[in-house]
């Protein structure tokens, strides 16, 4: 039977730098946050209280940082990095997947708030899952008790309403299809593709491979609006 661990959902939000479009538009920054708390000040009522919501992180990312070579490194202690989002949530998950859990990582928000840059990173600023992936070997490498890991590798997004395979190019019509394991209750996609990895480098390419074959990656050119959901 897979393992549950009680209370271990942790939530966190994270604010990012405003994008060209945003400057331009000379807009303002209505969110604040001390500690895991997060504060909205509406800027038609700036009398009125701002309105607080708990998190278990609330990561400031919009100021306070400065590029060296292609690396957002903290200029104050108030800058949450990549690497401070990793020890507080990527860690707890690979700690508990060490322990024989499932473990999911979830990231939610409108489109470019900064869900890619959080979870996979762009160029040195690596995220969450590589950051994870990296150290999951690392661990393994160190591993001296004589313990065999079998570590595999699935990627799929789920585009207008349907599961596709990105480790392949051959997706069926009407997409793969979800099943639930009647004895151990688990959700898996039917058929999808499972490649054993040796190393953080043979993730990291199949992920570019998987990247590459998004219907978002292969559409952007024809300007499509629709959404895909990537999951590794
Ligand atoms: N914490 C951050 N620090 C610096 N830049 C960031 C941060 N978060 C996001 N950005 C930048 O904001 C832009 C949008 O972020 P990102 O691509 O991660 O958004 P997204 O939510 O994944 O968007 P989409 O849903 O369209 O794929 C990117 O240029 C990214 O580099």
């Amino acid at each position: 039977m897979p393992k549950a661990k009680e209370d271990t959902v942790k939530v966190a939000v994270r604010v990012r730098p405003f994008n060209q479009r945003e400057k331009d538009r000379g807009a303002k920054c209505v969110i604040e946050m001390k500690g895991p708390t997060t504060y909205i000040q509406n800027p038609e009522t700036p009398n009125e209280d701002p309105k607080m919501f708990g998190f278990d992180y609330s990561y400031w990312s919009h100021d306070g940082f400065a590029d060296e070579d292609g690396v957002l490194v903290a200029k104050n202690d108030k800058y949450a990095t990549q690497r401070k989002v990793f020890d507080n949530l990527g860690q707890g998950v690979l700690d508990n997947a060490f322990e024989g859990y499932n473990c999911s990582l979830f990231a939610y928000g409108q489109t470019g708030s900064g869900k890619s840059f959080s979870m996979v990173g762009y160029g040195k600023n690596r995220g969450i899952v590589p950051i994870t992936c990296d150290e999951l070997f690392q661990a393994i490498n160190k591993s001296s008790d004589g313990t065999k890991f079998e570590v595999t590798f699935s990627m799929l997004e789920i585009y207008n309403e349907q599961v596709r395979d990105l480790l392949t190019k051959d997706n069926p019509k009407g997409g793969l299809n979800v099943r639930q394991n009647p004895k151990l209750g688990l959700f898996y996609v039917e058929k999808l593709k499972k490649v054993a990895v040796g190393s953080y480098n043979e993730i990291e390419r199949r992920m570019e491979e998987g990247t590459a074959n998004r219907t978002v990656a292969s559409t952007q050119m024809n300007a499509t609006s629709s959404r895909a959901h990537t999951v590794v």
